[in-house]
């Protein structure tokens, strides 16, 4: 049976889980459960605090895990990126008072504060810096203000936080995170490239959408150029002399562009709907 751990609280909990319900696993119903068996997919679910599931994994007690970026990078564990799983999106960065530090280079023999000290340290010793890394366990952006530290290292998502302190970023981000399923390097456990597929196919059913429309066969050229598909478009006859009828599937967020190009063409009938889910 396939084990996999499951952020079992914070940001990623709730569309971790919701991603595997849309692959069609079964998940837990009660958020204080810890483990939930998917019989009829041969899955365990381990749900487990985002911050562990890399040491789980890179001990190979858990096959696969889903867990952040930055995570990943803070925990040191030698467990691999398989797929981006594209939510939680954030960026981590640097944040000071505004004007205190100028730029990234010049963070040595300065006191940093952050909740992530691998994805830190990471970074100082690939620069050659010295800093001291004081280590909190959230609510960094109060350290300024206290007087704890000079600078902070953390997850920006909207920069409101930040904001509410008085703090303002500075220098290039030390990482761009989002969450990610992870492995273990050259391990290929049963069920796994099913999986794999399953979650591909909600990536592609959220980021694109069918499209379907009618045009003159005479523009059908210049008509299926606008939406070519990912393999080809399919093209059908219609009983209407000298038309056909298009099916593509297209990038949920060119879906409005195009559908006033085609338009303009002079197709008709412009149809969008959502993909539950596909195999490529
Ligand atoms: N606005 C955000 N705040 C915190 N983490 C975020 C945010 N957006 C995305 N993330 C990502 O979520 C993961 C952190 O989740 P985690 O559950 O550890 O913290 P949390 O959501 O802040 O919960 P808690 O504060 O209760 O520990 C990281 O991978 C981080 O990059
Ligand atoms: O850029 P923003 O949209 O403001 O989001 C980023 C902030 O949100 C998270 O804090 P959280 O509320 O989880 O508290 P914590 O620091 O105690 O984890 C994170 O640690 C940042 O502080
Ligand atoms: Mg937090």
């Amino acid at each position: 049976m396939l084990r996999i751990a499951v952020p079992n609280k914070g940001t990623l909990s709730q569309p971790a889980s919701q991603m595997l319900r849309d692959a069609g696993y079964r998940q837990r119903t009660d958020p204080k459960d810890l483990v939930c068996r998917d019989d009829a997919n041969n899955v365990e679910f381990f749900y487990l605090r985002p911050r562990d599931i890399a040491t789980y994994v890179g001990t190979g007690d858990l096959d696969l895990g889903i867990t952040g970026r930055d995570l990943l990078v803070d925990s040191g564990v030698p467990a691999e990126e398989l797929l981006d799983l594209n939510f939680a999106g954030a960026t981590f960065r640097w944040a000071a008072t505004p004007g205190s530090i100028g730029a990234g280079e010049q963070i040595g023999g300065r006191r940093i504060a952050t909740a992530y000290p691998g994805v830190v340290e990471r970074y100082l010793a690939e620069k050659d810096l010295k800093a001291d890394v004081v280590r909190l366990d959230g609510a960094v952006e109060n350290a300024v203000r206290l007087g704890v530290a000079d600078l902070i290292a953390d997850v920006v998502e909207t920069g409101a936080t930040l904001r509410q302190a008085g703090l303002v970023t500075f220098g290039d981000p030390l990482l761009h995170s989002s969450a990610i399923l992870i492995g273990r390097p050259q391990a290929a456990p049963p069920g796994a490239a099913q999986l794999l597929r399953r979650l591909q196919g909600v990536l592609v059913a959220r980021s694109y959408v069918m499209l379907a429309y009618d045009v003159p066969a005479s523009l059908l050229d210049n008509a299926t150029a606008l939406t070519p598909g990912i393999e080809s478009p399919t093209v059908s006859p219609l009983q209407r002399e000298g038309w056909v009828a298009v099916e593509a599937m297209v990038k949920r967020a060119d879906v409005h562009r195009v559908m006033d190009e085609l338009y303009e063409l002079g197709a008709r009938a412009i149809l969008v709907t959502d993909i539950a889910n596909c195999r490529l």
